[in-house]
Parts: C-alpha cells; structure tokens; sequence
C-alpha cells in the first residue's frame, strides 16, 4: 500500500482521487442552450433529466457585469487576512476560509456567502465588505436571477406544468431565501508534490439544497460532475456562460423525475478560480411537495411533506456530502 504524506498546510484537507477516464459510456459534454431558441424548454428539461446540469448561453447578460463583480472579489480576496477577516467568520454569512459550514468540512478556499432581498440586492444583516463590491453584487445578482427565473420557467413548461410561474414565483416571492456566494481557490503549488491521479478539494462533493444555482466561473478549471452512473466527469470552465445546477428542492417538486446532482471542485496547481454562484431558494414556509400535475392518478409523492424552512435546518445540520435528501424519502 502506497502511504501518502500530505504537506501540513494540507493536513485538514482531503485528497480527491482525480476523475478516470473510460468505463461507462462517453460523456458527451455539457448542454448548451439558448433559453430563447425554439424548443428550449424541452432542452432544458432533457439536461436536467439526464445530467441535472446544463449551462445558458446566449443569455443577454452584459459581459461587463460579471466581469466587473469578479475584479471586485478579486480585489477583496488580495486584501489582508485581517482585513477579511472583518467580514467572518462566516456563520452562516460573511467571510470564510477553509471551513465550510459549521460541521468540520474543509477546502482549499476562501469565499463570501451574502442573503439577497427581494429587490436583488444584498441583505442588511450581510457584512459586505465595501460599497462597491455591494455595488456589483448587486447589479450582477439583479440580472442572474432573472436568468434562474427563465429556467424554472422553461421547467416548467417542458414538463407541461401550468401556470408557467408554477417554480419560478417560489423564488419571486418576497419571502424568499436567496443566497449568493464568491469562491476563490487560490492556486496550490503542494499539489505538485502529490501524484497525478490525487487532487485537493477545493468544495467538497455535495448537492445544493435550492431550486436551482446559477454558476459562472473564470477561465480556471476545477469544476466535475458526477454523472448519474457514477463517474466523475471535469467541466470544461466558460466565463461567457452560466452553468445550472439542479437542486434538491427541484428534485422533490418534479418527484424525482429531475434529480439533483453531486458536484464538487478541485484545487489547481497553478491559476486561481474565481466562482460566484446565486442559490435559488423558496420562502422558509413554502411547501416542498411534488407539483399534482406531475403525479399521476392517485400517485403518491416519494417524500414525505416539509417546508424549505424544515429542510434548510436538516441541511445546516448535515456535513456537505451527506445525501440531505434521504431522510425524507418515503
Ligand atoms: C456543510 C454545509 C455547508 C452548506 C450548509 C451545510 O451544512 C450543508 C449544505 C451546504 C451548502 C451547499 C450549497 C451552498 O454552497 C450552501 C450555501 C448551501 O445552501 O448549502 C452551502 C452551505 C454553506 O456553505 O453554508
Ligand atoms: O465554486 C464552484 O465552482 C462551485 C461551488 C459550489 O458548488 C457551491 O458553492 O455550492
Ligand atoms: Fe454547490
């Protein structure tokens, strides 16, 4: 048995065994769609079926907006510790550094996790580091959650759920609970030292627990999927389009039959990655329950009755990779 010696900077990290390539069938790639393209909706519905993911392209958001927000983080993850240590420690807001969440997993990251109102913009109760970088967040989560409004809406008229706003109002409502989030992994130079089939985590695997997360990444890869038989696949980065990550509350509104899907990030040797990510998440009353248009004549639902409010509660007591889901499987 070969015994690795990890360098201590990485002692509460875990190594990831690097995606193998083969077995299984091929990984075609991600789908790409145009929310505006004829037949988009079916697109849509296909991607989340068969992969949970998928990302937009042609999506009329600015270029400029997220370019803007990602030089801002950038400027803030370059500040000193102490400086950023202002912010933090997250919990569950603010600042964090290599802790994720309050139940001892750990990454090679730092980030900024933020509440946004209704109107978009940063919650009051988040500590947000500057006005301009409160400034870019907001004008970028303005426009992204326009962009989570189109898909749900596309879900929804794919799967011949009426109205159209059957999903997307969930994340309209003024009580809803949507949170935003800046990942940067800063380069890992002691990954040089390990062989190449071991990685670092950056974010451990893990489903999100919302509707739907809109990503949009540097040009810095990391970023894998893992595909419903399995296999871990890597995503290709694109800094022109947004990836789609279906959620566990989609997966219980369509019971089941979009699932959620595990992804996680790996550190790089060489480049920093920069990811900002809006989480799509409903009013903490709102009941998470399969819509009756997508259970057949007297079908019962595979979960049983919870809130979002239930669920987030389950989900901030569970570790990341833990299937949150199960416990309420009937
Ligand atoms: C370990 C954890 C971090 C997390 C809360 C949790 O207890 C389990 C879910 C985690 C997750 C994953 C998706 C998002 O990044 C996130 C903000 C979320 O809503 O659920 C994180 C939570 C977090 O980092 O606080
Ligand atoms: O940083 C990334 O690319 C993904 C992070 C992620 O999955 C998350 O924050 O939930
Ligand atoms: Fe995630």
């Amino acid at each position: 048995m070969v015994v690795l010696a990890k360098p201590p900077a990485l002692d509460q990290i875990s190594l990831v065994r690097s995606p193998e390539p083969g077995g299984g069938s091929p990984f075609p790639g991600v789908p790409a769609v145009d929310l505006c393209s004829p037949g988009a909706a079916l697109a849509v519905v296909d991607a989340c079926e068969r992969f949970g993911f998928f990302k937009v392209v042609n999506h009329g958001v600015p270029a400029g907006v997220a370019d803007m927000l990602e030089a801002e983080a950038v400027a803030f993850f370059a500040r000193p510790q102490a400086e950023k240590d202002a912010s933090g420690p997250a919990d569950p807001l603010g600042y964090g550094s290599k802790r994720i969440g309050r139940n001892g997993d750990m990454g090679w990251l730092e980030y900024l996790l933020l509440a946004v109102d209704q109107g978009s913009a940063v919650s009051k109760a988040s500590p947000v580091p500057s006005s301009s970088l409160r400034d870019a967040v907001n004008e970028y989560v303005g426009a992204v959650r326009g962009v989570a409004a189109s898909v749900l809406e596309a879900v929804a008229e794919g799967l011949g759920v009426a109205p159209r706003d059957a999903l997307s109002r969930m994340v309209a409502d003024a009580a809803s609970d949507q949170v935003f989030r800046v990942n940067h992994y800063p380069p890992c130079p002691l990954l040089q030292r390990l062989p190449d089939s071991c990685s670092v985590t950056g974010f451990g695997e893990h489903t999100d627990p919302q509707l739907v997360s809109v990503l949009r990444s540097n040009g810095t890869a990391g970023l894998q999927l893992a595909l419903r038989d399995g296999r871990w696949v890597p995503v290709p980065p694109d800094r022109n389009a947004f990836f789609v990550i279906v959620g566990d509350s989609l997966e219980v509104l369509t019971n089941g039959r979009l699932k959620s899907v595990r992804h996680r990030v790996v550190a790089n040797s060489l480049k920093p990655r920069v990811s900002m990510i809006y989480f799509a998440g409903p009013a903490p009353a709102q009941r998470i329950a399969p819509l009756p248009e997508l259970l057949g004549h007297g079908e019962q639902g595979l979960y049983r009755d919870f809130t979002w409010g239930d669920y987030k509660k389950a989900a901030y007591r569970s570790r990341l990779g833990d299937n949150r889901l199960d416990p309420f499987r009937i």
